[in-house]
């Protein structure tokens, strides 16, 4: 008997039945959309400047052989993940400048989404964290060498902070740099084993150089935690005698990054690699300490700011998928009939479905469309500080940055699993790029600061506030101003389609001053009876609850104001929508906290739900486009169901043809 065709030939048969044309079905949607789609990513985007980049960067990355995929990425083991990785990084580096790439907010991740994927690389800390590092913590006169050096590539460099034994506390971190005055250099020492650096990205084989975080000791002192530039190998790439340095194995996610270990042998240093733009250490060992306690700890505020738009980039693009996807599915056996004899429905005509959705593609708009003014903020705050002018503003870029980065690495991690189930059993595969997207994000919500320490850290801030407000004379941050205000009785929230934006706004601020009020009553109570530290961890879900709040008051208001920017009434219109669903989405997820006390009425609870399912009913008919005012590219995305044509069938058995295991 003949023997039946391959897999691959059968394969091509389908194929060749079923892709035609765009799918009907996402052509539908598109034509049935209320506002026109340029005007509305000009607005996602600002601009159609920036538009206009996207798309350049997009055909450049295209048209060049060198980022092209000969196998798909998610077939390979970790070896080749890595050496893909790295190939493709340094061809991303070497067209740098034809592509002209240079905003770091918004093209330089584009740039790397487009080239290299969601798996990280050699080089992610090295731009993600040394060069901001060098920037941050170079004295003027000295910063041209190495910074010429580190964008040239002629060092490679990480940020070596976290040790085996401690991550947050940076307080306790054990590596010991000791300033030795008559040779005029620090010794770099791991004293134990809990002290070995572990985590540091690229550290494992790619990196030659580390900033370095040690607890500096000179004149026989401890004067805590100070970053140092560290050489860890020669020019061969062998680690240098006093270095011992590997990688640190697999994990969840960025697994084309190397992360890795480091331990130190009483290494010598030149007293000049200290970082010593604020705090000093002379040739005599004389300690110059800094004008602000935690200036050493501006490379992460920044950092934390850059996670926030690329985070939130992360939600945008799963958004995408799972709408798009459920626009497409079934087009040929659909799941089941609303009315019965008219045939069955795309699932995203599910209000459940809707559910799972809209307020997921709504909760990605406001945290990325923030984030441009938030640059604009750490840009102004770091040019006060390098003048040495004003430090007044640290505390409240902090505390904002610190509460931006845990509440939105946290939604974005929840809101790519929920979409990804929103998929069914598509979404379970990698070619849905869910998961890949998951243990991408879900990793921020560790690194960079750990996202309840991070809470806390708002918390401390918000009960300053607190104290001065009680005292009567309070110096209020603009992001703070609210908790001063005159307490508010009931809520004012109503119908979705009449009360206002002053209303929302109303109700978020005054619930979240009763919420840091209630905190701060506790905490003062206990705090009679208990020593402070223990008081503040008696209160401390009570602390980050306040501080979550805090955070979402401020996302809602942002979002409120961005869309009253929007000169587009059509778009402004849809807008407008998807910002009251995502506060009234809040308000129904947090109903405990508007409903103490009376605040919110049932009805007006009542009230609430009901607007939630009117408005997905207002914005079902243009969710595809709004997902397309994402403008995310194919290639972007790298997904199969999220795929813009729609075909998603083919391509899913296309992306399997390519599994090892159907080679033989
Ligand atoms: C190509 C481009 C791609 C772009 C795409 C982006 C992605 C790019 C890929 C990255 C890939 C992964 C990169 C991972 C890289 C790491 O993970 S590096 C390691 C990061 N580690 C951390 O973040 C550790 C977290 N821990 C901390 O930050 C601090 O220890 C803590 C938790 C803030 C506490 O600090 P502490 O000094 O021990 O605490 P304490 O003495 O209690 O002092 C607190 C006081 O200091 C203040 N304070 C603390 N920190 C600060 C600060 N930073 N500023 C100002 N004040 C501060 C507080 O406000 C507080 O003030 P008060 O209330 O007393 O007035
Ligand atoms: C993918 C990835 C990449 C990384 N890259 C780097 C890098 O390049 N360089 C680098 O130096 N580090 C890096 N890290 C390490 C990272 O910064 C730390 O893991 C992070 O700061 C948390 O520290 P930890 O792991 O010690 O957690 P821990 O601090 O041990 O936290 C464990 C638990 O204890 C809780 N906890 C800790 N302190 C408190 C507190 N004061 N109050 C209440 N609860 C508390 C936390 O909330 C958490 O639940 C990376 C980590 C990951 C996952």
């Amino acid at each position: 008997m003949e023997r039946d065709s391959s897999p691959s030939d059968q394969f091509h048969r389908y194929k060749n039945l079923i892709q035609n044309g765009d799918n009907p079905d996402i052509t539908k949607e598109r034509q049935g959309a209320s506002f026109n789609l340029y005007n509305m990513q000009c607005f996602v985007y600002e601009n159609d400047h920036k538009l206009q980049r996207r798309q350049e960067i997009l055909e450049f990355v295209e048209s060049h052989r060198e980022f092209d995929d000969p196998v798909h990425p998610h077939f390979l083991n970790r070896d080749e993940q890595i050496d893909r990785a790295t190939r493709k990084c340094l061809a991303m580096v070497d067209n740098l400048d034809a592509i002209d790439v240079t905003d770091y907010f918004d093209e330089a991740p584009l740039y790397q989404l487009l080239t290299i994927g969601r798996e990280l690389h050699c080089l992610s800390l090295h731009y993600g964290m040394f060069l901001p590092t060098i920037q941050v913590h170079t004295e003027k006169s000295l910063i041209l060498g190495p910074f010429q050096m580190a964008a040239s590539k002629a060092i490679l460099g990480t940020f070596a902070q976290t040790e085996l034994g401690h991550g947050s506390n940076l307080s306790k971190l054990e590596t010991t740099a000791t300033y030795d005055a008559t040779t005029k250099e620090f010794v770099i020492h791991t004293p134990t084993m809990s002290a070995g650096k572990w985590w540091p990205g690229g550290l494992g084989k790619s990196a030659n150089y580390a900033a370095v975080m040690a607890q500096l000791y000179t004149s026989g002192e401890s004067k805590g935690p100070h970053l140092f530039m560290v050489q860890l190998r020669d020019n061969a790439h062998a680690p240098l005698p006093g270095v011992t340095v590997g990688d640190i194995g697999p994990k969840l996610g960025n697994n084309a990054n190397d992360n890795g270990f480091l331990i130190f042998d009483h290494y010598r240093i030149p007293r000049r690699n200290m970082f010593m733009k604020y705090s000093k250490v002379e040739a005599d060992g004389t300690y110059i300490p800094p004008p602000h306690a935690k200036l050493g700890f501006g490379a992460m505020v920044l950092v934390r700011l850059l996670m926030i738009r690329d985070q939130t980039c992360q939600l945008g693009a799963a958004a995408v998928i799972a709408i798009r996807y459920s626009a497409v599915r079934h087009s040929a056996v659909r799941q089941g009939e609303i009315n019965e004899g008219e045939g069955e429905v795309q699932i995203l005509d599910y209000r459940t479905q809707q559910y799972r959705l809209l307020p997921q593609l709504a909760r990605s708009f406001p945290s990325s469309q923030r984030m441009r003014s938030r640059n604009s903020t750490s840009k102004y705050v770091t040019k006060q500080i390098n003048n040495n002018a004003n430090m007044e503003l640290l505390p409240e870029l902090h505390a904002l940055s610190s509460g931006l980065k845990a509440v939105i690495t946290w939604e974005v991690a929840q809101g790519i699993e929920q979409l990804r189930l929103s998929c069914g059993g598509h979404g379970y595969s990698r070619a849905s790029a869910f998961p890949d997207m998951y243990a991408y994000a879900v990793g921020g919500c560790t690194y960079e600061g750990e996202n309840i320490v991070m809470l806390l850290q708002v918390a401390r801030f918000l009960m300053m506030i607190a104290k001065e407000v009680r005292s009567g004379n309070p110096k209020l941050a603009e992001i703070a101003e609210y908790i001063a205000k005159p307490d508010a009785v009931t809520a004012r929230i109503s119908s979705w389609k009449t009360c206002s934006d002053e209303d929302i706004i109303h109700d978020f601020e005054a619930v979240t001053r009763k919420l840091i009020f209630a905190t701060f009553d506790r905490l003062t109570t206990l705090e009679r009876t208990m020593k402070k530290k223990e008081a503040w961890n008696a209160c401390s879900i009570d602390l980050c609850k306040a501080a979550r709040m805090h955070v979402k008051t401020y996302l809602v208001k942002n979002f409120l104001a961005r869309v009253r920017t929007c000169e587009d009434p059509a778009s402004r219109t849809v807008m407008h929508t998807l910002a009251k669903l995502y506060a009234f989405d809040l308000i129904s997820g947090g109903g405990g906290h508007f409903m103490k006390g009376g605040f919110l009425s049932e009805k007006q609870f009542n009230e609430v739900q009901l607007g939630i399912y009117e408005m997905l009913a207002a914005i079902r008919p243009d969710s595809v486009a709004l997902a397309d005012s994402w403008a995310i590219s194919d290639l972007e995305l790298r997904s199969v169901l999220g795929r813009r044509d729609g075909n998603v069938y083919p391509a899913l058995l296309e992306w399997a043809q390519q599994s090892p295991l159907n080679q033989n």
